[in-house]
This record gives C-alpha cells, sequence and structure tokens, in this order.
C-alpha cells in the first residue's frame, strides 16, 4: 500500500488553517492558513452595515467554506499528494459557534430576507450577549433541582447554545421560527462536506452536543418541562431544532460528496469524520488518552482539557461529557475566555507610542519588544497583581460580567510590567482550574500545553510553571488541533483504508511532544504561591458577591449608552 495521509481542518477565531499529515508518524507536510474575509463580526453586519450591540461577536458561514476552497487544494499542491492517497479528513472548531439554518442547510443570513437580522448570522463562541438568557436558565435549572447543573459545574455559560437559541427566541422570534434547525458550525460544515441536506440525515458530534447543549449520553436532552419552565415556545426544541443524529467522536460522518471533492481538490468518497471541537482534538494530537494528564489549548483563549473515569462534580467546569474528549473516558473541560485577547488587547489599545517606535526600530513585534523587558523582572518585582477578567471569567465563576483589574499601579510602572503582570493573571487564573480539578477528585498530575502561545512566548511558559509549581510538556506541532482532526479523519477511514481503528491507536502512532519541557524554578514557585493568594482574594471578592462593583459598572455603560 502507498503511503497514507489525512488532512485535518482548524477552524480558529479569525483563520481557518489545514494540515496534510503522514499517518505513519503525524509528521505535518504542509500546512495553509486562510484568514476569515469577514473576521469577526462584532461592530456592523457585512452589506447592510446595521450596527451590533455591544457583547455580540457573529461570523459570515462562507468564510468556512472558502477555507476549505483555498487551504485544501494549498495542501494538496504544496505536498504534491494524490488525492487518492488522502483516505479521511477531519475538522475542529471554536465552540458554542452556532448558526439558524432553513430546511436545506442553508444559512438564514445567507437568504435576502434575513440578512438585515443579526440573529440570522453565525453566533461565534464569544458572543456574550446572551447572559441575560444565561442567568434565567441557571436561576430556573437550579430552583428545579435539574440533576444535569452539577455536571456543568453549577452553571450554564452565556457562550453555550441553550442560552444563545433563547436569545434569539427573545430578541428575533420571527428568525427562531423560520429556523428549521440550529446547528453548531462544526456540524454544518461537516454537513456541508457530506451532503447530509441531500440525503436527509443531519449529523451532530456528541462532544458539542455535550458540552454546549446540555446532552448526556444516558439522560439525552434535559426535559421537555425543563425548557417550557423556560419559557413555553421552547418546551418541543429538542424533537424540532436540534434534531439530529448524535454520533460519538471518531466515527465517520460519510463521504466527501462530488461537489465538494470538485471544490477542494479531494477524491468524492473520502471518509469524513463527525465534527470535533479545537482544544477536544489537541488531546490526543499530544499524546494523551488517559487520566491525569491536563491540556491546555492556549491562543486567543485557553481550554484545559482532562480525562477521568467517575463523573464528579468540579465548581466551575464547563463540563463533564462521556466520549467527549477520547471514547472511553469521562471528558473534563474547563476554561479562560481571554488569554491571547487581553495581551493583544494591551498591545493594540495600551503601549505607549514610544513602545512601539522602539520595537520598529528593534525590527521586532511588540509582543517580543514588551517580553523581553519583562524577562528581567523577577517574580513580584512589579508590585503588581491583576485580574484575568477582559472577556469575563469562563471558569471557576462562569460569569461573562466579570470585567479586569490592575492593582498596584505606580508613577514609575512600565509598560513591560503591566504586560507581565497581564501575563501572570492568566496563569492564575488557570492555576485557579487546575486546583479546583485537582482538589475535587480529577487529578492533575502532568501539564501539556499546545496552540499558537507556547511557540510565542517562552516567559508565558516559564509563569505558567512556576505558577503551577507543575513541569509543562509542549507540542512538537504549531498545528495541534489540526493534526488532532487529522487523526479523527484517519480513525473514520479506518485500517483497512491504510487509517486507524481507533484514536488511542492513531495517537500511539502520531502524537508528538517536545524533548525540551518548563520546569518551575523553586525560587519563583514560593513568590508565585504569595502573588497567587492576594489574586485568590481579589477573585473571590470581585468575582462572588462581596462587591458587585463591576456589573454596576457595566450595567450603567448599558444604560447610558442607550440614552
Ligand atoms: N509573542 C506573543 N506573546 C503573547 N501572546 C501573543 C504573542 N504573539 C501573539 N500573541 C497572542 O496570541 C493569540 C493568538 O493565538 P493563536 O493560538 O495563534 O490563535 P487562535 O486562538 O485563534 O488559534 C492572539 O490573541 C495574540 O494576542
Ligand atoms: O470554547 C472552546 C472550546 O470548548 C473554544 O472553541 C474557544 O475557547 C475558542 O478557542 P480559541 O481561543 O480560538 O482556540
Amino acid at each position: 500500500m502507498s503511503k497514507k495521509y489525512a488532512i485535518g481542518v482548524d477552524y480558529g477565531t479569525q483563520s481557518g488553517r489545514a494540515v496534510l499529515v503522514d499517518l505513519a508518524n503525524g509528521q505535518e507536510i504542509a500546512d495553509h492558513v486562510t484568514p476569515y474575509p469577514h473576521g469577526v463580526i462584532d461592530e456592523e453586519l457585512p452589506v447592510s452595515g446595521i450596527k451590533l450591540e455591544h457583547d455580540w461577536a457573529l461570523q459570515h458561514p462562507d468564510d468556512y467554506i472558502e477555507v476549505l476552497r483555498k487551504s485544501v487544494p494549498a495542501v494538496l499542491a504544496a505536498s504534491g499528494v494524490a488525492a487518492d492517497d488522502v483516505i479521511g479528513l477531519g475538522i475542529d472548531f471554536t465552540a458554542c459557534t452556532m448558526l439558524p439554518v432553513d430546511a436545506d442547510g442553508t444559512p438564514l443570513c445567507l437568504k435576502p430576507e434575513w440578512e438585515r437580522n443579526p440573529h440570522g448570522w453565525v453566533k461565534l463562541w464569544k458572543h456574550h450577549a446572551a447572559q441575560d438568557e444565561a442567568d434565567r436558565l441557571n436561576a430556573i435549572a437550579a430552583e428545579r433541582g435539574e440533576k444535569f447543573l452539577p455536571r456543568y459545574g453549577g452553571k450554564i455559560s452565556s457562550e453555550w447554545m441553550i442560552a444563545k437559541v433563547w436569545q434569539i427566541l427573545d430578541e428575533a422570534p420571527d428568525v427562531y421560527e423560520a429556523a428549521d434547525r440550529f446547528t453548531e458550525a462544526t456540524d454544518w460544515v461537516i454537513s456541508q462536506l457530506t451532503g447530509q441536506f441531500e440525503t436527509g440525515e443531519f449529523v451532530r458530534n456528541s462532544c458539542t452536543a455535550g458540552y454546549k447543549a446540555i446532552w448526556h449520553k444516558q439522560e439525552g436532552y434535559p426535559s421537555k418541562e425543563f425548557f417550557a419552565a423556560l419559557d413555553p415556545r421552547l418546551e418541543n426544541l429538542v424533537e424540532t431544532k436540534l434534531r439530529g443524529d448524535i454520533k460519538p467522536l471518531g466515527t465517520k460522518a460519510g463521504e466527501l460528496t462530488p461537489a465538494m471533492a470538485e471544490l477542494t481538490g479531494l477524491k468524492a468518497g473520502t471518509a469524513i469524520a463527525v465534527g470535533n471541537v479545537d482544544a477536544h482534538a489537541a488531546v490526543p494530537a499530544v499524546g494523551v488518552v488517559d487520566e491525569g494528564k491536563l491540556v491546555m489549548a492556549m491562543g486567543t483563549s485557553i481550554c484545559h482539557m482532562l480525562l477521568g473515569t467517575e463523573e464528579v462534580e468540579v465548581e466551575g467546569m464547563c463540563g463533564v461529557v462521556e466520549d467527549g474528549i477520547i471514547p472511553g473516558y469521562k471528558g473534563y473541560e474547563a476554561g479562560q475566555s481571554a488569554v491571547g485577547d487581553i495581551f493583544e488587547w494591551f498591545v493594540e489599545e495600551a503601549v505607549p507610542a514610544y513602545v512601539k517606535e522602539a520595537a520598529e526600530k528593534d525590527g521586532v513585534g511588540i509582543h517580543q519588544w514588551l517580553t523581553e523587558r519583562a524577562s528581567a523582572y523577577k517574580p513580584g518585582e512589579s508590585g503588581l497583581v491583576a485580574l484575568d477578567w477582559w472577556n469575563g471569567n469562563r471558569s471557576v465563576l462562569v460569569d461573562t460580567n466579570l470585567t479586569g483589574v490592575v492593582v498596584g499601579y505606580t508613577l514609575l510602572t512600565k509598560p513591560e510590567e503591566m504586560y507581565r503582570a497581564l501575563l501572570e493573571a492568566t496563569a492564575y487564573g488557570t492555576r485557579t482550574i487546575i486546583d479546583a480539578f485537582h482538589n475535587n477528585g480529577v487529578p492533575v498530575h502532568e501539564v501539556y500545553a499546545c496552540g499558537g502561545l507556547p511557540q510565542k512566548n517562552r516567559l508565558l511558559m516559564q509563569i505558567y510553571a512556576d505558577v503551577t509549581n507543575r513541569e509543562i510538556k509542549i507540542a512538537d506541532s504549531k498545528q495541534t488541533p489540526a493534526v488532532g482532526a487529522a487523526m479523527f479523519g484517519a480513525v473514520a477511514a479506518g485500517s483497512a483504508k491504510g487509517g486507524y481503528d481507533s484514536v488511542v491507536d492513531a495517537a500511539k502512532a502520531m502524537a508528538r511532544v517536545r524533548e525540551e519541557t518548563f520546569k518551575p524554578i523553586p525560587d519563583n514557585v514560593a513568590v508565585y504561591e504569595r502573588l497567587y493568594q492576594e489574586y485568590r482574594t481579589l477573585h473571590d471578592y470581585f468575582g462572588r458577591g462581596a462587591n458587585d462593583v463591576m456589573k454596576r459598572l457595566k450595567a450603567l455603560k448599558d444604560e447610558v449608552s442607550k440614552e
């Protein structure tokens, strides 16, 4: 048999990237990035220019097809690999990134009658305008003693499917009515690749159904009574607009259609895996297929992934889902809604002109310029401590209405000290999550990191090792989720076609981490322990109701800006 390959397509927040992977050893033969032509739509709608309110974040569904149109042919061409030898394709996506579609699978925003309605568009994972619905959902679920709530750390996030669907119903009942289904973007792209709307079979993946739409392998979705208690119009949501065949990760969703073969340059009939989520796909790609090993997918945000054998309750976790990451295990997820995004905010909005000029003169990026100078400081030397809530708090407080804080500024504070304080704040956020798991029966013995940040910033990784007092292993790939997605593509194809029969087999052959690791430095660990205690005091004071100043300010801002 000739050498066999699979393609993984990773749909991030700003762009999508395809990677062509050698199935014998996981080597990435070629990769290609397609920036989304419309990026993140958070100010006004395309074409109509209709303004969006605060906390909205939308996307254009054709941007996802554009990635297939450009990046898949590009990796085929760059590698010189024949389409015949690409036996499978898998994708991973941000989540919950969801959209309303009609009975033909056409996104409502692509139809002239809905293109001017913001609710017709794709709601990106970081669309935070459904907090009201999330708060009501959590109150009703708690009051009814819903069994599902502990599985989600006690709170359902406004980032997830049901809150987003309910926001559509509340604010645009006509869009709700017109939607034949609400789908995760990952499932929608797979439906387009495999022609599901032509055959009438619509496949949802167990990962997003479980983590984002409150589905449970044994118990299914929440009851009709629960949905009716939210709003009588939602009573039949599950059988109507959430209907679809839920398939576990590692299964085949279908085969590439002739039309999609033409668009991508791949062969019609190529095996296509069920959709997956970015962070979840990354886990087997770093070789993690059993318990005790926490994987951090570090980029715009961080997702923390962990496997266990029992279903236990951990405050603020995003969820525990059977087969949600690796078949046979309970997959735990937690996260921070902004990490790289906070550093980007600082670089774009808060550095003085002299920093930009100096970085330009030195021929380096602003991140690098600040990092080089921040590296010269010892832990504690800046006198600063920050709360990492620039985009709310996902775990463990599950509250998108929390905002950022920096304590300790003086007239002598330098931009590089502020930057370092922000790097450290995100590490304290991660430590809070690790402690929540470790101290509640889901042990964390090893930590792995993948995503863009470990490649970009060594200081950041050393700080994470020091703050968590754990050695950190780094993925030997810039595109770990895409490699994971390719593994699932190889499993969809199966060993008879040159792929694998399980993701565990695929990980044994294909996963890679670097030799070099980041080890905690004892002197730093000791100082960070003291700083972390300060962080926890501020965290609990601002985050657990002692002082709701952040919420009052946000409410005032909304009130004043509506006048
Ligand atoms: N040198 C750097 N140090 C820290 N953060 C950086 C650096 N360069 C870029 N970033 C941040 O990395 C983030 C992008 O991470 P990446 O993993 O590439 O993207 P995504 O999360 O979309 O997959 C951006 O938020 C950006 O601010
Ligand atoms: O929430 C999830 C996964 O559950 C992510 O898709 C979301 O945080 C976005 O991840 P990125 O920061 O774009 O890698």
